[in-house]
């Protein structure tokens, strides 16, 4: 019989068997028995040392705007964005990533404005850095936010154009590294686009920039509300299934994972998020890179839209959703939640 096997005591004719209770060896409820004894056997936890924080910077001043389908996301200022960074710094969020709301009378076919080392993107970093330098930047490497199609590449007939795009790609990162960002975070998903841009990087003399590749990222139905805080969401023409991966595999993950570690990349990113769980937990144990899960717009809308209907509690859920990422391997999470998180965990000591 196996170990396992609970025993029972044969019953005798004057006693039922739960009057003496069942003879087990283990009882797996005992390392559950009290808040003391869960704590000391929790095989994972959450730290403010796992967030990033991303948020979404516009023009203008001293303006913060709602995000509608985003409930309690807002777009900054840059200025505003400053105090956003500030705040972020108090509670010891490690780092933020930055995505720009663009003027739509500054895109074009070709995304240009990605070039512009005064755009949005490189205002907001050279303006965080020079007031709060401790915090850790990322910067997204893609040209949606600044194509008038809303693709992440150049388009052409209808076709996205790989090899032309890394060129342009190459040349955002160099911008973004030239105005101060620490971490180069390539979405777009063209082939070859990491191991371009850490040439281009290291021949510039940005060493020290870290790449963190969205190696995974699949075409999804969960980036819909981070398309209406872009502004992309109207003018995307079709939808991205010729660069971003399909949802149904999982071994074509780690292929990609693979040519992105092979050319440099310093982190690998899983996105979306609770969704993919298995590809983070696959990413982890086939590299041990650092590995980040990306719990994206449309995850995040869900569980607010929840809370705020008063279905679920939000001080619970938030919490576990962010913790099932520690478990399967995630060194961190890029999550709206940061801010929020951050503050529960401080207050808590
Ligand atoms: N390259 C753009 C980009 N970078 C991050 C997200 C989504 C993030 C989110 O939904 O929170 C997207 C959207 C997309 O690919 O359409
Ligand atoms: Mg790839």
């Amino acid at each position: 019989m196996p170990a396992t096997t609970p025993r029972i005591r044969p019953v005798s004719d004057s006693e039922p068997a739960h009057a003496r209770g069942l003879d087990l060896v283990h009882r797996p409820r005992r390392n559950r028995k009290t808040d003391w004894a869960r704590r000391l056997v929790r095989e994972a936890t959450l730290t403010v040392d796992d967030l990033i924080w991303p948020i979404f910077v516009m023009n203008g001043q001293a303006t913060r705007s709602p995000i509608p389908s985003m409930p309690g996301v807002e777009r900054f200022t840059v200025d505003e964005a400053v105090r956003a960074a500030e705040m972020a710094a108090k509670l010891k969020i490690p780092a933020l990533a930055i995505f720009p709301y663009v003027d739509p009378a500054r895109r074009d076919p070709t995304g240009s404005e990605a070039l512009n080392d005064n755009n949005l993107v490189c205002q907001t970093l050279r303006a965080i850095k020079a007031e709060i330098p401790g915090i850790g930047l990322i910067t997204d490497v893609a040209l949606d936010p600044f194509t008038s199609h809303g693709h992440d590449g150049l388009l052409q007939d209808g076709r996205i154009l790989n090899d032309e795009t890394v060129d342009i790609l190459v040349r955002q990162a160099l911008v973004q590294a030239e105005a101060g960002a620490d971490v180069i975070a390539p979405s777009d998903m063209m082939d070859g686009r990491v191991g371009a841009i850490r040439a281009g990087l290291d021949a510039a003399g940005f060493t020290d920039v870290q790449i963190m590749s969205y190696a995974a990222k699949y075409a999804s139905a969960f980036y819909g509300p981070f398309r209406d805080a872009i502004g992309t969401a109207k003018t995307l023409s079709g939808d991205k299934r010729t660069y971003q991966m399909d949802p149904g595999n999982g071994l074509e993950a780690i292929r990609e994972a693979a040519l992105d570690v092979e050319e440099g990349a310093d982190m690998l990113m899983v996105k979306p998020g609770l969704p993919y769980l298995d590809i983070v937990y696959r990413l982890k144990e086939a590299f041990g890179l650092p590995t980040f899960a990306y719990q994206v717009s449309g995850e995040y809308a869900m569980i607010e839209g929840a809370i705020r209907n008063g279905w679920v509690d939000g001080d619970r859920i938030v919490p576990e959703s962010l913790l099932a990422f520690k478990r399967a391997g995630a060194d961190g999470i890029l999550t709206y939640f940061a801010p929020r998180i951050a503050q529960r965990l401080a207050e808590q000591g």
